[in-house]
């Protein structure tokens, strides 16, 4: 498979977010840690940098960045937080602007999120936020982050009311995912990643979601399947983020699954023993699908199809497959009567049509919501 748009540099690939004067390039390639410094001194010349990272990929990968940067003599911070969901937090904030004001870092300088998606939500609003508003650069370490949420400045925390509700749109000056730092990733994680990869053949992409169902267990291997696979990801966020950055028409299919999802990571109190946020999304994803097929909108046909891929790569594909205590159809109504997307009262969902057509229906009625959860959960 190849994607025209995505073009190809040396050793990477890149992909361009067009923002008018704040666009900026996603660079995805094999060992591009070991040269940040050089990247950093020939684009950021003078910055200092605040590297905002959690324990783990402290423990794996902050070394090699260290050494580049001190080789190209960039003067740095490290801002280590704890792994985990729990960090994207009122708490996790606090820490981290206090930690990073006492670097005295001033707004022209870097903050530099190297970490998963809670690491680059978290890092990417404190950039937004100190003096009103610093550089910030994604380094993403996660398959997730590297195909989602590295791109396209969505940041902020969650609160108990609900998934993200803390937070602003804030665009990093420059994406690099270094595809070697995902050898370390354990496959659950890669597979919550993945969820959000499938999502995009599921919008929009039905050859995508085809191909990935041929080629899932290269994707998974390594490899330039991989690579492919993540750039022609990066490059469908990239289109729609262009087109509408602040969510107010189409970007909103992005949320495919979430309206779900983010109701069953609240329930499940952002526990990763519960439920990772990609996981949410896989089965957010299936439910949107059903949903679909019972508002008469889908063919059930496509629905099996979307779940015995999910499940194929190891994905859980239903809210009876999440461990501890079942949820109640009030609980996940309360959270998705705080989805962001709701308009004067009305709940809005990403509904489907067929295999990757799927839309945004602003009028969703919630006792048809509430039924088919209370259904599901019977
Ligand atoms: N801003 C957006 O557009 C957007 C999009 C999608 C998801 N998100 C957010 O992203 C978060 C989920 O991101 P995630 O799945 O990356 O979770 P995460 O950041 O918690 O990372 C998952 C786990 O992998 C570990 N890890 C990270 N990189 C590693 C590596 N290279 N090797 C070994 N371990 C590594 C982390 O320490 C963590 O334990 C959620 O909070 C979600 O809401 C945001
Ligand atoms: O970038 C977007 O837009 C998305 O919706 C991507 C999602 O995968 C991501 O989880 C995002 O953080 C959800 O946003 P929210 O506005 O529903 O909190
Ligand atoms: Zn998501």
């Amino acid at each position: 498979m190849s994607h025209r748009s995505v073009a190809e540099a040396e050793n990477c690939r890149l992909v361009r977010v067009e923002l008018a004067d704040r666009s900026y390039d996603i660079e995805i390639g094999r060992d591009l840690l070991p040269k940040i410094g050089e990247k950093f001194t020939s684009l950021f010349p003078g910055a200092k940098a605040a590297i905002i990272t959690d324990n783990t990929v402290a423990g794996l990968h902050l070394e090699t960045v260290e050494a580049s940067l001190s080789k190209a003599g960039v003067e740095y911070h490290a801002i280590e937080l704890p792994a985990g969901e729990k960090t994207k937090s009122y708490d996790g904030l606090t820490f981290a602007c206090d930690a990073v004001l006492d670097t005295r870092l001033e707004r022209g300088d870097l903050v530099i999120a190297l970490g998963g998606g809670v690491i680059g939500d978290l890092a990417g609003f404190v950039a937004g936020i100190i003096r009103r508003g610093m550089r910030f650069v994604q380094i993403p370490t996660t398959l997730l982050s590297q195909v989602d949420s590295s791109v396209g400045g969505k940041t902020g925390i969650n609160s108990g009311h609900g998934k993200n509700l803390i937070g602003l749109f804030h665009q990093p000056s420059l994406v690099l995912a270094d595809t070697a730092v995902l050898d370390t990733l354990p496959r659950r994680d890669f597979a919550a990643g993945y969820a959000e990869m499938a999502k995009y053949g599921l919008i929009n992409d039905p050859d995508f979601f085809v191909w990935l169902e041929a080629n899932w267990q290269d994707v998974f291997a390594g490899g330039s399947a991989r690579e492919e696979a993540i750039a022609r990801s990066c490059q469908a966020k990239a289109d729609v983020v262009a087109a509408d950055e602040l969510e107010n028409g189409q970007r909103a299919l992005l949320n495919l699954g979430h309206t779900f999802g983010h109701a069953l990571e609240g329930m499940a109190e952002y526990d990763a023993e519960r439920l990772v946020h990609g996981e949410g999304v896989a089965i957010g994803m299936v439910l949107a699908h059903e949903f679909s097929v019972r508002l008469g909108l889908c063919d059930p046909a496509v629905t099996d199809r979307v779940i015995a891929h999910l499940k194929d790569v190891g994905l859980p594909t239903g809210i009876d497959e999440i461990p501890g205590q079942k949820p109640n159809a009030e609980l996940l109504m309360d959270f998705i009567a705080q989805d962001k997307k709701v308009s004067r009262g009305n709940l809005t969902f990403i509904l489907t049509r067929g295999l990757g057509q799927s839309y945004v229906e602003k009028s969703v009625d919630p006792v048809a919501v509430k039924d088919f959860l209370t259904e599901k959960l019977a």
